[in-house]
This record gives C-alpha cells, sequence and structure tokens, in this order.
C-alpha cells in the first residue's frame, strides 16, 4: 500500500516546484537592465531564446514593427541588440564605430572552426587591422583594376559555356553551377593564381562543399550551443562537424598554399596573388600556419554571396519581361551589337547598374550579416548598451522600409533611377536614409570585397543581359521562395532557356588562352 500524503509532502513538493521555477525562469524570462543613471536596455521580447528558427530575420521584422527599430533580444545569455533604421545603424556602427566593431567569439564559427582568425572572425584590435591590410593588397579598388582581365576572362568563360551547353539556346538549363563556377574562379585566380576548368572539377566540389558546411553551422541567431553555454562542454553531432570543418580547411587550404610555395620556390613566375603576399610577408607580419589557412578559406567561403545574387537576378529577369525588355533597349542603344557592355560602360547603362541594385535590396544574401560586438558602455537615445552586446543590422526590415522604398516587395529597379553611386561610394552618403542598399554591412567591418564584388555582379549581369534573352521554360514555374543552398540564400533550383540575342555573340566569345593558369 502508498502512504498516505502526510503534511510534511503537501509542503515539500510546492517547495520543489517553487526551487524548479525560481532555477528555470531567469533561463526563460529577459532580464531588464539598467546602467548607473537608471537607462534601461531597448526594449524587446518576454522571453530569451537559445535559437531563432527557420528564417530569422522574419522574427526579427516582427518584433522591429512591435518594439521599434532599436529592440533588444536575449539569445541565452546574450544580449542581442537590433537595429532596423538607417541612421541608427549609421550613428551607432559609423559615428561609434571605436566601439561598435568587434566580433563576439560565437563558439561555433569563431571557437571552433575559425579559431579567431580570417578577418571575419578577429577581435577589434590591431590583428584585425593587419589581417585587413593584407587582403586589401588585393582588394583594394586599384588592385581591382589590376584584376579586370581575371574578371572579363571568367565572364566570358561562363556565357560561353552556357552557350555551349545549352546548344545555342535549344536546351534549357539549370545555371547555378556555371555561374557557381564564375564566382569561384575568380576568388581562386584572386587567392591562389589558379582556375578551375569544369564544373565536375573535384576541387570545386570539395570547395564548395566547405562553404556549404560553412553556412550551415554558423547562423548569427540559429544555433543553441553558441547561446546555451553548458552545451559546448558536452560531446555532439554539431561539435564533431565543427572541429571536422576545421581540420578539413587546414589541410586542402594548407595543401594549396604549400603547391604556390613550391612554384614560388622553384622560381616560377606565380601570378600576383593573395598567397603570394601571405608567403612573402609571412615572417615580417608574424602569421602562423593557421592565420594563413583561415585567410584564405575566408576568400572562398564567400563565393556564395556573389552567385546567389546573380541567380536572382536571373530568376528575377526571367520573371519580370518588361524590364528585360528595357533593359535590352538600353544595352542595344549604347553598347550596341559588335561589343559587350565593359565595366567603364556603368554610369552609361543607368538602367542595367539598377537592376543589379534592386536584385541585390531584394534578396540580400545576408539578411543578418555577421553581428558586430560592442566594447564598451554606451547609452543611445536614452537608451542603455552594455560592453559585450551582440549589435544586429536587420538587413530584411532596412531593405522593406516603405518609406525609403515606396512597395518594398515589389521589384522595382526604377527605384534607383538617378542614383549614379557605385555601392561603394554610397556606403559613404551623408544622408544615411540615401544609402542605395545594405547589403555590404556598415562600419568599420564592412565588407572589403565590395569593390571586387560590384565588379563581378556587373560584368556578369550585363553581359547575361546584352547576350541573351532569358525565357522561363513551359510548365516549369521558377519560384522565389528563398532556400539555404549551396550558395546561401538561393532561389530554388530552376531552369531557364537562353536565347542568344546576337549573330556576333560568337566572336565577341573568342577565348583569349593566354592568362588560363590551370589547377
Ligand atoms: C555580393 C557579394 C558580397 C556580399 C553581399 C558581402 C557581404 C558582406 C557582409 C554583409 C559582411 C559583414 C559586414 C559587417 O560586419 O558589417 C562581409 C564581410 C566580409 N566580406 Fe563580404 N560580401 C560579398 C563579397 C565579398 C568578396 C568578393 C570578398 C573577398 C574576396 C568578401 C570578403 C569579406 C570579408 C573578408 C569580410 C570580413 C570583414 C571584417 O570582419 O572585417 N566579401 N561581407
Amino acid at each position: 500500500m502508498f502512504p498516505v500524503v502526510s503534511g510534511s509532502a503537501n509542503v515539500v513538493l510546492p517547495l520543489i516546484l517553487g526551487a524548479i521555477l525560481l532555477t528555470i525562469l531567469p533561463w526563460t524570462l529577459r532580464k531588464n537592465i539598467v546602467d548607473k543613471d537608471g537607462h534601461p536596455i531597448p526594449p524587446g521580447p518576454l522571453l530569451r531564446y537559445a535559437f531563432l528558427r527557420g528564417d530569422p530575420e522574419r522574427s526579427l521584422h516582427v518584433w522591429a514593427k512591435r518594439y521599434g527599430p532599436l529592440f533588444s533580444v536575449w539569445m541565452g545569455n546574450q544580449l542581442c541588440v537590433v537595429i532596423s533604421d538607417p541612421q541608427v545603424a549609421r550613428d551607432l556602427f559609423v559615428t561609434n564605430g571605436s566601439i561598435f566593431s568587434s566580433r563576439k567569439e560565437y563558439f561555433m564559427k569563431n571557437q571552433l572552426i575559425l579559431r579567431g582568425r580570417a578577418i571575419t572572425a578577429s577581435q577589434y584590435g590591431d590583428r584585425w587591422r593587419q589581417h585587413r591590410r593584407l587582403v586589401m593588397h588585393v582588394l583594394a579598388p586599384k588592385a581591382v583594376q589590376k584584376l579586370g582581365h581575371i574578371l572579363e576572362n571568367e565572364a566570358r568563360d561562363m556565357i560561353s559555356s552556357l552557350v555551349h551547353e545549352t546548344k545555342e539556346g535549344v536546351l534549357p538549363i539549370n545555371p547555378a553551377l556555371y555561374i557557381g563556377r564564375f564566382t569561384f574562379n575568380n576568388l581562386l585566380m584572386i587567392s591562389f593564381g589558379i582556375r578551375s576548368d569544369s564544373i565536375s572539377d573535384p576541387l570545386f566540389q570539395r570547395l564548395l562543399a566547405f562553404s556549404m558546411e560553412f553556412m550551415e553551422l554558423t547562423g548569427p541567431l540559429s544555433n543553441i550551443i553558441d547561446f546555451i553555454e553548458p552545451l559546448q562542454k558536452l560531446p555532439s553531432y554539431m561539435k564533431s562537424r565543427g572541429h571536422k570543418l576545421h581540420e578539413d580547411l587546414i589541410e586542402v587550404y594548407g595543401a594549396m598554399i604549400l603547391r604556390v610555395k613550391a612554384r614560388m620556390d622553384a622560381g616560377e613566375d606565380v601570378p600576383d596573388c593573395l598567397v603570394k603576399t601571405l608567403l612573402e610577408t609571412q615572417e615580417d607580419e608574424k602569421l602562423d600556419w593557421e592565420d594563413l589557412c583561415m585567410l584564405c578559406a575566408v576568400f572562398i567561403f564567400v563565393v556564395h554571396s556573389t552567385s546567389s545574387t546573380i541567380q536572382w537576378f536571373l530568376a528575377l529577369i526571367t520573371l519580370h519581361p518588361e524590364i528585360q525588355a528595357q533593359a535590352h533597349a538600353e544595352l542595344d542603344r549604347v553598347v550596341g551589337q559588335e561589343n559587350w557592355p565593359t565595366p567603364e560602360d556603368g554610369s552609361r547603362l543607368p538602367y542595367i547598374r539598377a537592376i543589379i541594385k534592386e536584385v541585390q535590396r531584394t534578396h540580400a544574401p545576408f539578411w543578418i550579416p555577421a553581428p558586430h560586438y560592442s566594447t564598451d558602455d554606451f547609452v543611445y537615445n536614452g537608451m542603455y548598451i552594455p560592453k559585450g552586446t551582440l549589435m544586429v543590422l536587420d538587413c530584411y526590415t532596412i531593405h522593406h522600409n516603405e518609406e525609403r522604398y515606396p512597395d518594398p516587395f515589389t521589384f522595382n529597379p526604377d527605384r534607383y533611377l538617378g542614383d549614379n553611386l557605385s555601392c561603394a561610394e554610397s556606403v559613404n552618403l551623408s544622408d544615411a536614409m540615401q544609402r542605395d542598399h545594405w547589403t555590404f554591412g556598415v562600419g568599420r567591418r564592412i565588407c572589403p570585397g565590395i569593390t571586387l564584388a560590384e565588379r563581378m555582379l556587373w560584368l556578369a549581369i550585363s553581359r547575361l543581359l546584352w547576350s541573351f534573352t532569358i525565357h522561363e521554360v513551359p510548365r516549369e514555374p521558377i519560384s522565389l521562395k528563398e532556400c539555404s543552398g549551396a550558395f546561401g540564400r538561393t532561389p530554388l533550383p530552376y531552369r531557364v532557356n537562353l536565347l542568344p540575342r546576337h549573330d556576333t555573340l560568337s566572336s565577341v566569345l573568342v577565348v583569349d588562352d593566354e592568362m588560363n593558369v590551370k589547377i
């Protein structure tokens, strides 16, 4: 027989329940802290989160509407402040950049995989400045200018492969891998001085797989292991994937670096590239082996950002034939049929430029760019932002602000007509509200590859438009649903018909083989 519940058990049970609640509550409810002068942290949701599922930017968008352009949310024990207003972003990240330019030591991305290296994971300080200075050897505007022949060659190669694979427009094609190889080869040439000949190249496939694994493991608000610290001490599948990726990166990129070194040691004429710069300066700059491997790895990880933008362009332009017709008319009027557009034609083709900006606004590859991290206490408009806060730029909400972009969910390049600045120039506008879009981030950590990315996008998109009329394949509707794939947020896989527009295309495509350095 069970004993009848005694009087003492009646007291013990609520006590146990109360103790459990007291232990759990601080882990589930937000903590409203104030500074010594009573300034509260920005308002925000009542609950704490271990991670944000699915598309985290949608949650941020809902909260931004409810709590305003500066709100806070707790992820586990980490306070995050979310910024979804251009002026606030400028005030914090630019005007007060000395406080808001570090990075959180994310467990997965920064500690396990990149080990605090590769610029993007570096804390704000001398080491970050050193890495940024080194990559600017190949990314500064003047350096990008010198890369012109590489980028031109890859654009030509991409168009040529598309013409060939579609049998001059007879067969439909899924363009994703060809676009991926265009971006990948540019980055390989710039970092290692080599290129890949085919989309079935094992190295191309392997490095793309690393890039995809990196994307999957390192979402800024989606990993429970980043925010619930006790989990970091336990063995887990996620942890072993992070370790494995780190080891793979060292092995594969290490071997590629050694190959460049062997060529340099043998007195071969290695083209100027990131690895050459790093090897030549390794001793003076006191770079260790992991620095070298991770700096190179991050150059290839960015492949998806440019690729996904080009994939979005093709999907959107196919679904908007009236915009495509207007672009073709501009190209025919300004460039004609004998030659295709060059980077110098940018200012003469404002509609093509507007299309590219609108693609970037409507489908930024990172709706939540790598968050910044604050290194000092700060009070902004009476709200307290403590040292150690994760600073999140909410690009999704900024890009769908009705005031700045009327009818924001419509793809409408016209909104950018009259904007004659490149993205790199637009960043510096004193009126933050007038900046074209925020796809490249903000402040001192802004994407250092912005000039290169713009040049790649221009060459790929203007030449795809010049070369082809792009049609939907009958009975294969293109979906604009965003999905996470090998290139980040891409459209679901689709095929298009690419019909050559000019008889002159084949002569324009005559390949200049001189600079092709094969793997
Ligand atoms: C369309 C293409 C690209 C987009 C949309 C893009 C976007 C971004 C964004 C949003 C950030 C974070 C900025 C911030 O912290 O505020 C970033 C950082 C970075 N990007 Fe890009 N990027 C692109 C292409 C490239 C290219 C081509 C390279 C170089 C080859 C590159 C190299 C980097 C590096 C090294 C960082 C880390 C900077 C730091 O932490 O200081 N990106 N990029």
